[in-house]
């Protein structure tokens, strides 16, 4: 269980939790010399039993509730404490006002400093605290009488907090892995070394991690969870990672990343859909607002774009999107707080629920009734219960949907949620590490559209054998990765609703032709072509061996790449298909021995010369074989010419 602190500036919330554990948080010189906390402060104090009690000390003072909101994040108990002399201030208000927007529905009062007054007063403040708690999520909390200098009333105090602990089922660890930073230093002897709560999921020794936005890979060498040694810490958690691997320095990351999971990784986010709220009493908000945000343990400046309207009204709630200066890392769930550009004044919150919003048509009814069914799952908590918005998003999405980028923005497995997915009587196609769900009816109706497309080209170019995969993806449904169309093509070719011809497909019953006068001159032509295999004459030699003119050669030869029989590997130079089947499987056998295929290798096998080898290599690459990385190719559609 990890405590905050709450509370208006010198109300003895850190006398309170050095009475409590016997630990000072106040660890800076500068919080000692002006008897103020700035930076929040942990204790972990020793609990017997394995019972587990971590506090996290927040300052009071208004300008540093930037690191009370930093120091909030994680926390799942709120101790808020209440000087019985001063009574209810501005940011006892304003700090409930935060926790309330963060969600915590758990705590109790600490009434402090009770040595000062009179039980008239003691009673009084107590019945205003009640008063101010009526309307929150903390409404009924138990309001404990406390004094730090003469000790009345802490061990009272102390008990209730231990019992709560020691009550306290533990969260089973969901999710993957997910650490907000709040301190990063470096140890001699260690190493770099950060500090922050686990929000989701686990983490061992040894594990690979990211870290978020840097994107660098890291290794966790060490780990300490509530500061002691240990090998594995789970949600929850207050963590120190001891962290490892090329990049990783004092420069690579500050408060504010994130270090998650491999899976977790994401393009970096600067625009997140989110349900607004703004507070009671204070001014209305703009559509296109200046915002500050806090979100985990960052705090970003940004807009406030309104998805329904062009303001929001004090108390009222709102579809809205965060539009960042900076990126961030933000699952479905997390809670955040705006305040005013000036960081004088907190407007109010939200949840996150969409870290991947789509560029256009963000206002359209589907859109907002998308994230309306990610709201309602984000307000029954975690674990999320994801059947409602996905069986919605199989109804309305007839494109199909993204199902790893759903997956990461709930922090849920791929793989699970495919089965989830099935389960709901939708279809994944899987490709390339790309899922893409869709209902059975939405999968058909593609399938249909693709084989009218086909057929149209067959009624609109008779002569061609089929049409190229790629460009038939692109024509039928351009909003499709080419990935997902081309596991689609596969499907049909398999059902023998389609025939492959390398890279083209066709309906089965298209037959192309070839006019009298072109299959007289293929005739004539083919010897030619034959003879040299890896390097055929080229359209102007073809004129002069044959004796022909070179734009009826031209012509017929395009007739028949149209038809299969040959490949136009560049301008006016033609392969048989068998040669470039030929080349393919020396390809792939490159590949074989090699791992990735060179340029120069290829070369010694075909006998070229290097330029007429790399243009066969480029023709590799444009019909989707082969994929060029840096001077290297590896083999994109093995199946393409077997
Ligand atoms: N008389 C009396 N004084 C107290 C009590 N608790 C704290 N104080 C005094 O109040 C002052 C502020 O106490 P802190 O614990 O620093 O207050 P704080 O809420 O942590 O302050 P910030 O973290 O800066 O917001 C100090 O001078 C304490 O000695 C108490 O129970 N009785």
């Amino acid at each position: 269980m990890i405590v905050g602190t709450a509370g208006h500036v010198d109300h003895g919330k850190t006398a309170l939790i050095q009475q409590l554990t016997g630990i000072d948080t106040d660890r800076l010189k500068e919080e000692k010399a002006r008897g103020l906390t700035i930076e929040p402060g942990f204790a972990y104090p020793e609990m017997a039993g394995g019972v587990e009690l971590g506090f996290v000390d927040v300052p009071g003072h208004a300008r540093f509730l930037h690191h009370m909101l930093a120091g909030s994040a994680g926390v799942d108990t709120v101790l808020l404490v209440v000087a019985a002399d001063d009574g209810i201030m501005p940011q006892t208000v304003e700090h409930l006002q935060i926790l309330s927007l963060l969600g915590l529905d758990r705590g109790l009062v600490a009434l402090t400093k009770i040595d000062r007054v009179d039980a008239i007063r003691r009673r009084q403040v107590r019945e205003e605290i009640a008063a101010l708690l009526s309307d929150t999520p903390l409404a009924g909390a138990p309001i404990v009488e406390a004094s730090s200098h003469s000790g009345e009333g802490v061990e009272a105090l102390r008990d209730r907090l231990w019992t709560l602990a020691a009550t306290q089922r533990a969260t089973p660890a969901q999710g993957h892995f997910r650490l907000a930073v709040d301190r990063v230093f470096t140890k001699s002897g260690t190493g770099l070394v950060v500090t922050g709560t686990a929000f989701a999921g686990d983490v061992s020794r040894n594990d690979e991690v990211r870290l978020v936005p840097a994107g660098l890979k890291a290794r966790v060498r060490g780990l300490r969870r509530q500061h002691r040694d240990s090998e594995r810490a789970q949600q929850g958690d207050r963590v120190a990672l001891n962290l490892a691997g090329p990049g990783i320095s004092r420069e690579a990351i500050q408060r504010g990343d994130w270090i998650v999971a491999e899976a977790l990784e994401t393009p970096l986010l600067r625009r997140l859909d989110v349900q607004l709220h703004l507070l009671e009493g204070v001014p209305a908000v703009k559509h296109w607002a200046p915002i500050h945000v806090h979100l985990g343990v960052s705090r970003l400046s940004g807009r406030l774009s309104l998805l329904e309207g062009q303001r929001l009204a004090p108390g009222a709630n709102m579809l809205g999107q965060l539009v960042l200066d900076e990126p961030v890392h933000a699952c479905l769930g997390d809670r955040f707080v705006i305040r005013d550009p000036g960081g004088r004044l907190t407007l109010g919150g939200g949840v996150v629920l969409d870290g991947d919003p789509p560029r256009r048509g963000q206002r359209r009814p589907e859109r907002l009734a998308w994230l309306s069914a990610l709201t309602e799952c984000a307000a029954a908590g975690p674990p999320f219960d994801l059947d409602p918005p996905l069986r919605q998003a199989l109804e309305r999405r007839p494109d199909g949907f993204d199902l790893v980028a759903m997956a990461r923005n709930a922090n849920a497995d791929a793989a699970e949620m495919t089965a989830r997915i099935e389960a709901l009587g939708g279809r994944v196609v899987t490709a390339q590490g790309q899922r893409r769900a869709f209902s059975q009816e939405a999968l058909a109706a593609l399938q249909a559209r693709l084989l009218d497309t086909l057929a149209a080209n067959h009624e609109r170019e008779p002569s061609m054998l089929g049409t190229e995969r790629g460009r038939l993806a692109r024509q039928t449904m351009p909003e499709l990765p080419e990935p997902v169309c081309r596991e689609l093509l596969a499907a049909l070719v398999e059902r023998g609703a389609l025939s492959a011809h390398g890279p083209f497909v066709a309906l089965p019953e298209h037959r192309a032709a070839l006019s009298e006068a072109d299959e007289a001159l293929w005739q004539r032509l083919e010897p030619f072509i034959d003879a040299a295999s890896f390097q055929p004459p080229r359209v102007r030699d073809l004129a002069i061996a044959a004796d022909l003119d070179e734009a009826l050669i031209r012509s017929a030869l395009t007739a028949c790449a149209r038809l299969g029989r040959l490949y136009q590997v560049r301008r006016d130079h033609f392969y048989l298909a068998e040669t470039v089947t030929e080349m393919a499987a020396i390809l792939q056998a490159l590949e074989q021995q090699h791992g990735r295929i060179r340029a120069a290798a290829f070369r010694d096998r075909i006998g070229t010369g290097r330029k007429l080898a790399i243009h066969i290599l480029e023709f590799f690459d444009r019909v989707g074989y082969t994929r060029r990385i840096g001077d290297e190719r590896e083999i994109r559609q093995a199946g393409m010419w077997q």
